[in-house]
């Protein structure tokens, strides 16, 4: 038996102003207390916009939630002439919990690197906001069966340097580019293939140890209906969720994957 912790992560992206965040939030934390959520059993966080996060930490204060908040993205250096950047200190100062490295809209869109990424990983990890490393391949790397290797390339790039004690507490999410609000999910045995992949590496690079404390999500149009088949696999510890989690009530279901696993 596994003893790590699941997460579920609900990626907003660049939707919900800090207005709709609150009203989210709100509607979420209402729909997992009504279910009496048990938070130590399954750990509920949402990543929103920068300019939502003071507003979710005063929220989430004042009603002392247990649902906790993350950032999309940090800056690889902590202060400076870096014009647009979010430093790794002000994410701290808001009581951000995670962020989100190497998205494959970052990747895609900003051109990033596993070099830069690495660089990000080490830049949270300096002010103890824990990294939710996302790899993962796109649809020609898969039809070429490449996608393992592609895969754990990146994670090996984003992951030098790291050391074993700080690798434990990077959360790495396979988000297979393809499954990407597309409605595409990729199976669960795909999922757990890779998640086996990606703890077996880890095993090699550090130890057994790490490997065990990891947690690896699955990303890539999870909802509801999905999701316990998903989770049912050994290596899977959760799911990075975009478009579902824009929805208080299914993203609710989703964390609450077990009850109705079970027809509760
Ligand atoms: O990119 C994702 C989460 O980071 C997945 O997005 P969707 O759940 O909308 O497919």
């Amino acid at each position: 038996m596994s003893t790590r912790t699941p997460l579920m992560a609900g990626n907003w992206k660049m939707n919900l102003d800090h207005q709709q965040a609150i009203q989210t939030l709100q509607k979420l934390a209402w729909t997992l207390k009504d279910a009496k959520h048990d938070f130590s059993a399954v750990e509920v966080a949402v990543l929103p916009p920068f300019t939502d996060l003071r507003s979710v930490q005063t929220l989430v204060d004042a009603d002392k939630l247990e649902i906790v908040y993350g950032a999309q993205d940090v800056s690889a250096h902590s202060s400076g002439a870096y014009t647009g950047e979010i430093s790794p200190v002000f994410l701290a100062k808001l009581g951000v919990t995670y962020v989100a490295i190497g998205h494959s809209e970052r990747r895609e869109h900003h051109n990033e690197s596993d070099a830069l990424v690495n660089a990000k990983i080490k830049s949270a990890l300096g002010e103890g906001v824990l990294p939710i490393l996302c790899v993962g391949e796109d649809v020609d790397t898969r039809r070429a069966a490449a996608h393992v290797q592609h895969t754990l390339l990146q994670l090996e790039g984003a992951l030098d340097g790291i050391t074993a004690e700080q690798a434990k507490t990077v959360v790495v999410a396979y988000e297979p580019v393809w499954a990407i609000g597309t409605g595409e999910t990729a199976t669960p045995e795909d999922a757990q293939e890779m998640a086996e992949a990606i703890r077996g590496r880890l095993a090699e690079l550090y130890d057994q140890a790490t490997a065990d404390a990891v947690r690896v999500l699955y990303g890539g149009s999870v909802k509801s209906s999905n999701v316990a088949s998903i989770m049912a696999k050994p290596d899977v510890d959760g799911a990075l969720v975009g478009g579902a989690s824009l929805d208080p009530e299914e993203f609710a279901k989703i964390a609450r994957y077990q009850s109705h696993a079970v027809g509760l």
